[in-house]
């Protein structure tokens, strides 16, 4: 199995708090991204104090309570299915701060991680302030939802995106790559998917490759699954009849969102 895709894990870490995935720099070849999903049941909390790093929490299903112990925001979180096709709502938690999440209901809940030292104001980012994108046409249609886009410099590295694609449609496509710091060209980005799949059987094929090949991964991705992309091209292909949502995380040395497309198969957008 490819060291670049991690299927889900079930840890208990406290009552009613289970860790589905956590990828950091002791696990991953990533040196700015990290993330974190977690499962909270009605009533429980999981609490965390972050060093030099910044922290999205994203309200992937059900609703919460999120406190950084001089602000608290009741009520975060819009649906109880990312299949709702509709943005959710996000808190974002600076440097050097802390938070609790209570959990309202039963809830799944994104962390999404990167360094920063400058600390910044937190903030409840509402899902009706997400910038929604339809991208793509013929079979690479997919819906975009940018909760911390690179338009938004309230925060200092972290970029999140989460992106539904409907069945046998193509995203992350044509294939675009940003792992190399050389602005205006391209950024360095490294970026965390995490997948969900509808119906939950499901799977679709990513690739992560690289024009020398020397990194080159083809995966079936099911439900719940994570994929970490170091560098290279990273497309997504979902099966007729399924329909595919991921979450991004990216971060790197500068928080600008420059991709280049494969150069064999830009053409696909002169369509
Ligand atoms: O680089 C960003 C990620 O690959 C996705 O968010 C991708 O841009 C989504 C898409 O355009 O299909």
């Amino acid at each position: 199995m490819s060291t670049l895709l991690r299927k889900l894990q079930q840890q208990p870490l406290s009552t009613g708090v289970t860790l589905l995935h956590e990828v950091n720099q002791d696990n991953s070849p990533l040196h700015y991204v990290g993330f974190k999903m977690i499962d909270i049941e009605p009533g429980a909390t999981y609490s965390e104090s972050l060093g030099e790093i910044e922290c999205c929490i994203v309200a992937v299903t059900g609703k919460i309570t999120v406190s950084d112990h001089e602000q608290t925001f009741t009520g975060v979180g819009t649906r109880t299915s990312v299949f709702e096709k509709k943005p959710t709502d996000s808190v974002y938690i600076s440097n050097d701060r802390s938070f609790t999440i209570t959990a309202e209901t039963m809830a799944r809940v994104a962390l999404c991680y990167s360094p920063s030292l400058v600390q910044r104001a937190t903030r409840l980012i509402l899902a009706s302030e997400n910038s929604v994108e339809h991208r793509g046409k013929y079979n690479n249609q997919r819906l975009v939802h940018n909760i911390l886009p690179d338009s938004d410099d309230s925060v200092n590295s972290l970029l999140v995106v989460e992106v539904i694609t409907e069945s046998a449609n193509w995203s992350s496509y044509p294939p675009h790559k940003h792992d190399v710091d050389q602005l205006p060209a391209e950024s360095l980005l490294e970026e965390t998917y995490y997948h969900e799949i509808d119906p939950a059987q499901g799977f679709v094929f990513q690739r992560v490759y690289t024009d020398d090949r020397s990194l080159d991964e083809t995966m079936a991705v099911e439900h719940r699954n994570v994929v970490i992309v170091p560098a290279g091209y990273h497309p997504v292909g979902v099966p007729d009849g399924y329909t595919s949502y991921y979450l991004n995380v990216m971060a790197g040395p500068k928080r600008i969102w420059k991709f280049h497309n494969d150069p064999d198969h830009e053409w696909i957008l002169q369509r």
